[in-house]
């Protein structure tokens, strides 16, 4: 895979003469493959509008190193420009324009063919309402109205900030939709978002910032899996028996905690190794189930973590030295 987008170590410190020096980017890394919807996920105050900004030209950093298609940016930011497109702030529109004449505008300033302009509109599924205003139409078409003007250009690269905010479930839906079809058509798209949800269904790789670091990178199943742990929850048909159970599988190796009616058990190589030990013992299992997580839990705990100050390696790196790390315990093969 290429990369579309390539951050290293990413730094920016905020100065204001009132609150004195703010460091919103302390060495961020990112990389976004070409073709994927990327998840850009972090907490409030975390980092992503002045990445992105960054990204854009639009704010200059103290350090590190960006490259959008393989070109350094900000240098080559003209190069690379007609191939970028992006909606970091909300944009304005004229609100008794209507959205054939404001992307008419737009296009002719872009210098884009008038062509395009009801292309783009049936893209993001307005081309039915193009000839009414603006001020006629609900945030989600305004949302929508937004991307078509990003997209005028055709761009490789598509950056958008928070598009779902604000939506309605039905307006989440339509953007999810769009974003997907996006990808499909080989464009590589770029959303920061706070909800979670959404991300586990649309995105097909993630970054999640926490206070100007990295926390974690990869493909949305790669990223859960790493922080499933591979928990498992274990019934038995005697719920009488669960303390016993408990005590063989701790002395067997595994993390084990007990609740009314099931335990909790960690630190197992393969399900199958539960039921042996406890089959041996004539304990019977009734259910063993692996232990799902959600983003929005993984983004809880990894944004409730703050990384190591003057830590330079990014904090999803660490756990993975950590997930290395020879396994406790019996449970071998
Ligand atoms: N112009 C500015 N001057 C001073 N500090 C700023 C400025 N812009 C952002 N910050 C600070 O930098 C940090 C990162 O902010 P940023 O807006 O990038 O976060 P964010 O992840 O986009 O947050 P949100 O999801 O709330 O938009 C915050 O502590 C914020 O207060």
């Amino acid at each position: 895979m290429t990369a579309v987008l390539e951050i290293a170590g990413l730094r920016k410190t905020y100065k204001s003469r009132r609150r004195g020096a703010r460091q919103a980017l302390d060495g961020f890394d990112m990389t976004v493959e070409a073709g994927q919807v990327h998840g850009f996920l972090g907490p409030n105050g975390s980092g992503k509008t002045t990445t992105l900004r960054t990204l854009l030209g639009l704010i200059k950093p103290n350090g590190g190193r960006m490259a959008i298609l393989g070109q350094e940016v900000p240098a080559a930011l003209p190069v690379v420009a007609g191939q970028v497109g992006a909606i970091v702030e909300s944009p304005q529109f004229f609100p008794h324009f209507t959205a054939r004449d404001t992307l008419s505008l737009l296009a002719d300033a872009g210098r884009v063919p008038q062509t395009r302009v009801m292309e783009v509109l049936e893209l993001v599924g307005l081309q039915e309402r193009a000839k009414e205003r603006v001020k006629t139409y609900s945030l989600g078409m305004k949302q929508r109205l937004a991307v078509a003007s990003a997209l005028l250009k055709n761009p490789k690269l598509l950056i958008l900030d928070e598009p779902a905010n604000g939506l309605d479930p039905g307006g989440i839906r339509e953007m999810r939709t769009l974003m997907r079809d996006l990808a499909a058509s080989g464009m590589t798209v770029v959303l920061s978002s706070h909800i979670l949800g959404e991300i586990q269904l649309i995105c097909d790789s993630v970054t999640i910032i926490s206070r100007g670091r990295r926390v974690a990178a990869g493909p949305v199943a790669e990223v859960l899996a790493q922080h499933s742990g591979g928990g498992l929850r274990v019934r038995l048909e005697a719920v009488t028996d669960l303390p016993v159970a408990a005590e063989l599988l701790t002395r067997a190796g595994a993390q084990v905690s007990t609740h009314a009616d099931h335990l909790m058990v960690d630190g197992v190589d393969k399900p199958a190794a539960v039921t042996r030990v406890l089959a041996e013992r004539d304990l019977y299992v009734s259910e063993l189930a692996p232990v799902t997580v959600d983003l929005e839990s993984v983004f809880l705990e990894l944004t409730g973590t703050a990384p190591m100050p003057g830590q330079h390696r990014q904090v999803d790196e660490s756990v993975v030295v950590g997930a290395d790390a020879p396994a406790q315990g019996g449970w071998g093969v």
